[in-house]
């Protein structure tokens, strides 16, 4: 139980007191004022009527300090001013003979409930010392008593009796503060753990943001605002780029700490009726509500976004971090959330595909993403959480000594539905939507590691060979992952050989070519992929630092049949030679075409003539089988 819990249960039993003390108060009030009516008509005895006149005052002044929150002072004031108005009382009257005597524990019993311990005792030693005094004035003979005197033992009973009647009082008074201040804890506990199972339910745990179920119902309350009194609504979806590989290189604790930055962010950006809620993992929903002007929620996006793309400083590492953000507009846009949760969602793959760092709103024309393309996203998104994705194997082979010199990594997805899927079926997609990014991190860490276990199970020269996506070199941060995947295996560069696209080598010249020279100076070897086939601008060879072409299967396949695609053969083994580069053959799939290709100087090919592509375990048994592969 914690210190809070502790005050709230004394709090809550100062109330009750407080409350029970008023009600003593008002009551005695009465009383006296009663007893002062009927001493006046039928008695006037002066000192008496002094005596609860007095007591009347401060009856008074202890409700005033009750009105001021002064409990304890309060009970003190009505103990003791009765206490010692019977006193007087019993000493005026009959003394210990006195029906009032009887009165003391009641006093003691009130005191035990209402004050202190130490008050309590003072009480009890008051009374203790007025039944001595009363007891002396009889026995010392200063008072007529009648026919039946008191003595000494008749004093010791009383004071017995009120010693008895105090202990008892006191045990039990104490029991019952214990037990009420127990369930006092326990119904504290209840209403606590209520509480924070309501909190639990709304808001989520990380970044103290509204969770799905919460922003789902600011969401629905906000249509209904919308039907009845018009106006829009922004629904944004924001999620953060690269986060994944912040999360794997850095650990889930930096990553938790730069959600949690990027979450104040968001809030700190919005009006206090907005909605910035936590959707999952690197996702947030915002709502904007009363919105009047489309270029507000811009204004607002761009703020969102300069807020969030920062540089943060984590653990001595400088985070470069940034969101996409996918707008769509109520109520035009759909229905439900769930709907306005898809079209925001594929607006802001929109955004990601654009560039990241970026907003854009849904449109009709988005909707081209059809419903299976939105689902395969979707399922794309966690086929790396989920470890859907595999790499199979095709080796490559050197035509003039038939040896066996690597293998060519190529990506299969097998999909928990569809089965294996083939990379032509997703990897547009993936380009697309930013994710052939984390895809292709994850091709290059997991290629250079299988790699170099070839190389530790004596298969010391194999190299490998893996596809880059032109969106990959537009991250920027490709030099840090080529040095990261060889880091981490402890590959040599030497061994690994990038698969670049011509168009890609057409594109923004500067950029690629300082990463592709920074990639080199890892001895990292770089070879153009199904050469031939898209641009005739061939003074890109010359520009970057490549090391071999790869001559597309379509040509290999028509070696025999098409006498323009020989001569196209021809030529790029010329082109080759003049600039110093390999050629490496796709798709050979026959005994002819291999014969053909080593003819024309050729020197190494792939293709179905060795083997398809195929699992790592599949591979291992195949280059064990054919490590002289003629
Ligand atoms: N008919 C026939 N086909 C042959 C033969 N030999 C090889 N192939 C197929 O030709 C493709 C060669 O890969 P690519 O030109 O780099 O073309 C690849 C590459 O551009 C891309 N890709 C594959 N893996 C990755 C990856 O990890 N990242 C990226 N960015 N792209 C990848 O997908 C393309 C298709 O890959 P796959 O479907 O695996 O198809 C592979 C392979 O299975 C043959 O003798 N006959």
């Amino acid at each position: 139980m914690s210190e809070t819990d502790d005050s709230s249960a004394v709090d809550e039993i100062t109330h009750f007191r407080a409350k029970r003390l008023r009600q003593l108060l008002y009551i005695t009030l009465v009383c006296l004022n009663l007893g002062l009516v009927v001493i006046y008509i039928t008695a006037y005895h002066l000192p008496t009527l002094l005596t609860l006149a007095g007591c009347d005052v401060m009856m008074l002044y202890a409700l005033r300090s009750l009105s001021s929150n002064q409990v304890d002072k309060a009970a003190s004031i009505l103990l003791w001013s009765i206490a010692v108005g019977l006193s007087i009382a019993v000493m005026l009257n009959s003394g210990l003979r006195d029906p009032a005597v009887i009165s003391f524990p009641a006093i003691l019993f009130f005191a035990a409930l209402m004050c202190s311990r130490r008050e309590f005792t003072l009480l009890y030693v008051f009374f203790c010392c007025v039944t001595l005094l009363i007891g002396f004035t009889h026995i010392s003979g200063w008072r007529n008593e009648g026919y039946d005197p008191v003595n000494i033992p008749n004093i010791v009973i009383v004071l017995l009796i009120l010693t008895a009647a105090s202990y008892s009082i006191r045990t039990f008074s104490h029991d019952l503060r214990n037990a009420l201040q127990k369930l006092e804890k326990g119904n504290q506990k209840l209403k606590d753990s209520e509480e924070k199972a309501q909190y639990m339910a709304h808001y989520d745990d990380l970044t103290g943001l509204p969770n799905r179920t919460l922003c789902q119902d600011r969401f629905n309350y906000q249509m209904k605002l919308l039907e009845r009194h018009g106006g829009q609504l922004a629904f944004l979806f924001i999620d953060l780029d690269n986060f994944k590989t912040i999360n794997d290189s850095l650990g889930h604790t930096v990553g938790d700490q730069v959600l949690l930055i990027v979450a104040e962010n968001i809030s700190k950006s919005l009006r206090s009726m907005d909605t910035a809620s936590r959707f999952g993992g690197d996702e947030f929903i915002v709502l904007l509500t009363e919105v009047k002007h489309i270029k507000d929620v811009e204004k607002t996006c761009n703020k969102i976004l300069d807020a969030v793309n920062q540089s943060i400083l984590l653990d001595s590492y400088h985070i470069q971090i940034s969101a996409s953000i996918g707008i769509a507009m109520a109520p035009h846009d759909g229905a439900d959330f769930d709907s306005y949760c898809k079209k925001a969602d594929i607006a802001m793959y929109k955004a990601k595909a654009d560039g990241k760092n970026l907003y854009r709103f849904f449109d009709a024309s988005m909707n081209s993403l059809s419903e299976e393309r939105f689902v395969l996203i979707k399922d794309l998104r966690d086929a790396l959480k989920r470890q859907e994705l595999i790499l199979f194997y095709q080796p490559k082979v050197d035509l003039r000594s038939g040896k066996l010199v690597g293998a060519e990594a190529l990506i299969r997805w097998q999909h928990p539905e569809r089965g294996l899927m083939a990379p032509g079926q997703f990897i547009e997609l993936a380009e697309e939507t930013g994710l052939i990014v984390e895809i292709g991190d994850w091709v290059l860490e997991e290629a250079c590691r299988r790699c170099k276990s070839w190389h530790q199970a004596g298969y010391v020269d194999f190299e490998i060979a893996v596809n880059l996506s032109s969106v990959q070199f537009a991250r920027g941060n490709l030099t840090a992952q080529v040095e990261k995947a060889l880091r981490q295996s402890g590959l040599e560069g030497k061994y690994l050989e990038l698969e670049l696209t011509e168009s890609l080598l057409l594109g923004e010249g500067e950029n690629i070519q300082s990463q592709l020279n920074d990639i080199k100076k890892h001895g990292v070897s770089f070879s153009i992929d199904d050469f031939g086939t898209g641009y005739s601008n061939l003074g890109y060879l010359s520009k970057y630092p490549l090391d071999a072409l790869k001559i597309d299967q379509s040509f290999v396949r028509k070696i025999h049949d098409s006498k323009q695609d020989l001569n196209i053969i021809i030529a790029i083994i010329n082109i080759a030679k003049s600039l110093d580069l390999t050629v490496i053959a796709e798709g050979i799939e026959t005994h002819e075409n291999l014969q053909q290709l080593t003819q024309l100087g050729c020197q190494f090919g792939q293709g179905f003539h060795w083997a398809k592509p195929q699992s790592p375990e599949d591979f291992l048994t195949y280059v064990a089988r054919n490590i002289d592969a003629k």
